[in-house]
């Protein structure tokens, strides 16, 4: 199929071409940038799939903070931390705003939950919602059983393939175990009894296509006058059939857990999970959102913690092991430590790990030194002006697209020695850490918008990593030594691309370590 970009091009080109030779100077108070053509602006020169390391490149060329035009957008793009902590933190306010996006509007629900939503009101209430009910520290230990069970189930299944010598795909294991975490956590349910294992394979068939919708790119996010060439390309009804089945699917649920004669079923825990304390707080008249919370407002945030909690930890999680097979140095060490602090244990138990900083110091930079290197959002959620504001000498208007290239900053060989180096060690001595006041380190963003699952991110990386490295030696299967460290699926979240293969080699037998 013909590119959209192309086609945009083609028929703009003779419109383009004049007025590009006879366009008016910039205006001067916004940010140096590189020549944009009208109507298009910069989407020529730019693929979105690879975004972040374009901008990177282009920020060598105008600084820190540059201006590009999307279309017909203007668009501000910031490089190193001092004007990210500009952006995130002095001019918090102005710039934690969201776009009116396609797929995100649909996706969303018309942007009633929390990721793609304005800044206003419903958002702030459904953000404190959230972290009250299920994302604070506290409900993060709440739900500790509930991962450190669906770990072990893993474990059982790696440890099968590694004894009849088979290769195991860790980004589909990985990935299985997020969605199965975060839907116990969302529903009270694993949905992988029996009867539910066709809920969850479609489920995560929902969820894949939804998040792979979510990083497209659409002519109308750009060029609205043109968005008849997403029409044409089919977009429009994917978009669409990919909402009703997803509505469809979580509908069906909040009427089961409507249902006061619903027989529970076997694996469903009788701890509050997001979907019943979300429908009694929508009867509960006392409380403070500030219209009636709806359906839909349910379904959305539904979404939400079920995109957020399945893909950014898998993505780490397999990064992680990625990299720690391509610097065996590091994974002898690693492995060291989880295991001399654990073996007596006999397993890696999540609440020491969690509650203790100095625990595992080691795997911890690890998992940090992922996170710089490969972080899941490279540019974090796409933010926009909600007003005017002045940034130095620099004027930038209200409605204008924000990208902060934490993929950028993160590799800022002004701060970080060595920067494309995975090597742990760095953080072993300093006290950077990723909860937002760094703004060398931003994979979880920053200000009012910084992501509200952290905690319950990093928890999950950490046991998941931990226990894959104190169960199993790890080897590159022969013919599969590619272990491709930029490429990555198309999605809103940068995930590794091509399969990460392994052959897991026993260690310990499970049961076999305490006796
Ligand atoms: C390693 C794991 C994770 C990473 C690296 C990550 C990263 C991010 C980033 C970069 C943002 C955008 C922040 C910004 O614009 O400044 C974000 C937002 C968000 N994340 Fe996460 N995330 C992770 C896990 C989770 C989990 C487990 C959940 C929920 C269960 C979650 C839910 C959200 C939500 C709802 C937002 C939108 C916040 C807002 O717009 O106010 N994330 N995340």
């Amino acid at each position: 199929m013909v590119s959209p970009l192309l086609l945009i091009l083609f028929l703009t080109l003779p419109f383009s071409l004049f007025f590009f030779f006879f366009q008016k100077q910039k205006n001067k108070a916004f940010p140096p940038g590189p020549k944009a053509l009208p109507i298009i602006g910069n989407l020529h020169q730019l693929h979105f799939p690879t975004l972040h390391i374009q901008l990177w490149k282009l920020s060598k060329l105008y600084g820190p903070l540059f201006s590009i035009k999307l279309g017909l957008r203007p668009c501000l793009v910031v490089s190193n931390s001092k004007m990210a902590q500009k952006v995130l933190k002095t001019h918090d306010i102005e710039f934690c705003g969201r776009p009116s996006f396609l797929a995100q509007n649909k996706i969303s629900y018309n942007r009633i939950e929390i990721a793609f939503s304005a800044y206003n009101d419903s958002w702030k209430a459904i953000k404190k919602i959230c972290i009250t009910h299920f994302l604070n520290s506290s409900s993060v230990s709440k739900f500790s059983s509930i991962r450190q069970f669906e770990v072990n189930q893993m474990i059982k299944e790696i440890s099968i393939q590694a004894s009849s010598k088979s290769v195991t795909n860790l980004n589909d294991a990985i990935l299985s175990l997020t969605n199965t975490i975060i839907s116990r956590i969302a529903f009270g349910r694993s949905y992988k009894d029996d009867k539910g294992i066709i809920v969850a394979k479609r489920l995560l068939g929902l969820l894949n296509e939804s998040q792979a919708l979510l990083g497209a790119f659409f002519v109308s996010d750009y060029v609205p006058f043109m968005g008849w060439i997403d029409k044409l390309r089919g977009m429009h009804s994917l978009l669409e059939r990919s909402y009703q089945k997803f509505d469809e699917f979580l509908q069906e649920i909040v009427n089961q857990h409507l249902d006061p004669k619903r027989q529970k079923s076997d694996d469903e825990e009788e701890e509050d999970n997001v979907i019943d304390v979300l429908l009694k707080l929508k009867n509960d008249k006392e409380q403070s959102f500030p219209s009636d919370l709806t359906y839909d407002h349910i379904k959305a945030v539904l979404m939400d913690i079920l995109i957020g909690g399945t893909y950014s930890s898998a993505a780490t999680s397999t990064w992680a092991m990625a990299n720690l097979m391509k610097n065996p140095k590091a994974m002898m060490k690693v492995q060291e430590e989880v295991r001399n602090f654990f073996g007596s244990k006999g397993f890696v138990d999540e609440d020491e790990i969690r509650n203790n900083n100095n625990v595992l110091p080691y795997l911890k930079a690890v998992i940090k030194e992922t996170l710089r290197l490969v972080p899941p959002l490279p540019l974090l959620l796409t933010r926009e002006t909600n007003e005017a504001c002045k940034i130095g000498e620099y004027e930038i208007e209200a409605k204008t697209l924000v990208y902060v290239n934490a993929w950028a900053i993160q590799r800022d060989p002004e701060i970080w020695k060595d920067p494309e180096e995975f090597y742990p060690e760095r953080f072993l001595k300093s006290s950077i850490d990723f909860k937002g006041q760094d703004f060398e380190l931003i994979p979880f963003g920053s200000g009012r918008r910084i992501c509200p699952g952290l905690n319950m991110g990093v928890a999950t990386v950490e046991i998941i990593v931990a226990n894959l490295l104190f169960w199993f030696d790890w080897e590159i299967p022969i013919g599969m030594e590619d272990l491709d460290n930029n490429e990555v699926k198309p999605g809103i979240v940068h995930s590794k691309k091509n399969p990460l293969y392994l052959r897991a080699k026993n260690y310990y037998h499970m049961g076999v370590i305490n006796e």
